[in-house]
């Protein structure tokens, strides 16, 4: 089957909106004679602000609604954060693509321009993210750390009034709002692993719907998918969500991987982290491999132990 009108759901954020317009204009580009249409769907990740991320603890916080809408054929495709969307997507739901990945790394973003390094037990470092605060914690033990919610200009207009002395974000998510200029510092991931597929844009669609298929085909790109998936695989070996802090960076060299994954207790003091090199083709098995050999080496006892708090 095949249509003339295709609609893109996405959260209403900017940040979310500047993505489903990227898939919007590649897919306009691929088929000038489609027309795409963008429809905004409230998330309840989007309605609880006041409650910390990893207290809520709920999968699909910022999918689900609009998954619901894909499966009732309100809108034909989904555009996340692919970091946002579980390893495991509801019955019928499938990845269909991706946009080339954009920036991979975290960034600071301090008050006064000093770099992780001139950060002292004084400032107050704002992140939401365990991932974020254990590794923060690992690299200097001396940090405060302190929880923020919001979107990005929710998070830098805290940070001005005083909620914070610098933030932790995604890259990304910050370039892609046009604030590179704001940046203090890109965090190697040496310091700190970013999240699983971090800087990529996912295309969710209807498993049956071939239509969308290709026309999503089309404007994903082969390494991004090659390099996320093994990561995602990392994360589902782990069991690991949104909640727990895991990180993977999947770097390409050519035709070749360096896969890093890391599992860190809560307050930063033991980190299990492991890499592997591996063609791009065996990345995936490399992957779930690399993850059981970070669970035997005291991973597992980190995740249980957190998930029984
Ligand atoms: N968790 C929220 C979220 N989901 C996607 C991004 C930015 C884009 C990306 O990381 O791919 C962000 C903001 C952040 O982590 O700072």
């Amino acid at each position: 089957m095949s249509k003339k009108n295709i609609k893109i759901g996405t959260r209403g954020s900017k940040l979310a909106l500047w993505q489903a317009e990227q898939v919007q204009a590649a897919i306009s580009g691929a088929f000038p004679h489609l027309t795409v249409e963008i429809e905004i769907i409230k998330t309840k990740g989007d309605i609880i602000l006041d409650v910390a991320l990893s207290k809520i603890g709920d999968k699909g916080l910022f999918t689900k609604e609009i998954e619901t809408a894909l499966i009732n054929g309100e809108i034909d495709l989904a555009v996340h954060s692919l970091k946002d969307l579980p390893t495991e997507l509801p019955e019928g739901l499938i990845i269909g693509g991706m946009l080339p990945r954009g920036e991979v790394r975290d960034v600071l973003i301090s008050k006064d321009g000093r770099k992780l390094t001139e950060m002292t037990e004084n400032d107050r470092i704002a992140t939401s993210s365990l991932r974020r605060k254990a590794q923060l914690l690992h690299f200097n033990p001396n940090l405060t750390i302190v929880d923020i919610r919001g979107n990005v200009d929710t998070r830098i207009q805290k940070m001005k009034d005083g909620h914070c002395d610098a933030l932790v974000m995604a890259g990304a998510g910050i370039i892609r709002l046009g604030y590179e200029k704001l940046i203090t510092e890109f965090l190697d991931p040496t310091v700190i692993l970013p999240a699983v597929s971090q800087g990529a844009v996912a295309i969710e669609i209807r498993e049956d719907d071939e239509f969308i298929q290709r026309v999503v085909d089309a404007v994903s790109d082969e390494l991004t998918w090659q390099t996320t998936m093994a990561e995602r695989w990392l994360l589902r070996t782990l069991e690991g969500g949104c909640q727990v802090p895991v990180a993977c960076y999947s770097e390409p060299h050519g035709s070749q991987l360096k896969l890093t994954g890391l599992v860190a207790g809560l307050d930063g003091k033991t980190v299990i982290r492991k890499t592997v090199d591996c063609s791009l083709d065996e990345a995936s098995e490399k992957a779930i491999e690399l993850a059981q050999a970070i669970l035997d080496e005291g991973g597992r006892e980190i995740l249980d132990s957190i998930r029984t708090v």
